[in-house]
């Protein structure tokens, strides 16, 4: 059963055409990221989502209901937009009590559901400080409690963790896979960075000029480019060269660069085995790393194979 299909759906505001005939279905319990440039659409079809606003043509329906009717469908829908701010005043207890109390959770079970999240969130140390002095992070991390709040059926999370450092991702991550995993909560978050997708998804949809231009499970995307490995090698002085010689001329080998004692090789992914033991032949293999084309690579091609919009 699908969590969020959505058909053939078009926005236009004025001359520009947000959302151009995109389709997209999506079961319940998975989580999926959706990828896309700056103006791609991603914003827009959260909104038809969570019914902000109501497609042009074509039909959005959120677990089986159009998002734009019925307070209890909407209610199972929790939405982060990119921007979410609090007042500074409050402390992120009464943040998180304010977001339950409008989405319908009874007077009884709030405290408990509150405190419940705020742990959830790793924010129960700082529950009762006012959040104009949270960190970025911490905010970030208090904006998911808000939706998480109401135990939402579908997770929607516009570019949650734009703007954070390192390890601000990190523990948004952290909780975001433990929410994922430990309910079957329907996510669909969007980011521009490949890694968190690749980290955190089993699927992923790339947005391109307002139309679903690509989706499959990672694996398989990453698959799709056909692009080659690099193996990079490190091995003795002089050594590199003579590999380097050999190897040009080998089945699978794309490119050989490198100097000095490091090569690094360009080669179909089924031939970096044979690479590693030519280069082995030529002289001691100090270290060496494998690296898989990764889901950028899948994303360019696929944003690259449809150009421009005509
Ligand atoms: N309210 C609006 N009025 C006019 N144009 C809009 C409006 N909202 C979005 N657009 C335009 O629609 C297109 C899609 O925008 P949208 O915000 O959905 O993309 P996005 O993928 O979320 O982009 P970003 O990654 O930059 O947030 C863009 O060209 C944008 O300028």
């Amino acid at each position: 059963m699908y969590a969020i299909e959505v058909e053939n759906a078009r926005k236009e505001y004025g001359a520009v055409t947000a959302l151009d005939g995109l389709s997209l279905r999506i079961e319940r319990g998975e989580t999926v990221g959706l990828l896309g440039t700056n103006g791609a659409g991603k914003t827009t079809l959260f909104e038809l989502l969570v019914g902000l606003r109501s497609p042009d043509a074509g039909s959005v329906a959120v677990l089986d209901r159009d998002p734009t009717e019925g307070v209890g469908t909407r209610r199972r829908v929790g939405y982060l937009p990119e921007h979410a701010g609090f007042p500074d005043e409050l402390t992120g207890r009464e943040v998180l009590r304010f977001h339950a109390r409008m989405r319908g959770v009874d007077a009884e079970r709030r405290d408990r559901r509150v405190a419940r999240v705020l742990e959830t969130v790793g924010l129960t140390d700082a529950a009762d400080r006012r959040v104009e002095g949270y960190s970025n992070g911490m905010a970030r991390r208090l904006g998911l409690g808000t939706v998480l709040v109401a135990d939402p059926a579908v997770l929607l999370l516009d570019e949650p963790t734009a703007g954070l450092d390192p390890y601000g991702v990190e523990a948004f991550h952290d909780v975001l896979g433990a929410v994922a995993s430990a309910t079957d909560v329907t996510v669909v978050f969007s980011s521009h960075v490949l890694g968190e997708v690749e980290a955190l998804c089993d699927r992923a949809a790339v947005v391109h000029d307002g139309r679903v231009v690509a989706d499959d499970d990672v694996d398989a995307l990453r698959r799709q480019t056909g692009e080659n490995v690099t193996v990079r090698a490190a091995v003795g002085d002089g050594d590199a060269d003579s590999a380097a010689e050999r190897l040009r001329s080998r089945d699978g080998v794309e490119r050989v660069t490198g100097d000095g004692a490091e090569l690094v090789v360009e080669c179909a992914p089924t031939r970096a085995l044979a690479v590693l033991e030519a280069i082995h032949e030529s002289g001691d293999v100090e270290r060496f790393a494998v690296r898989e084309p990764g889901l950028e690579s899948a994303f360019r091609t696929a944003v690259a194979d449809r150009g421009e919009r005509a």
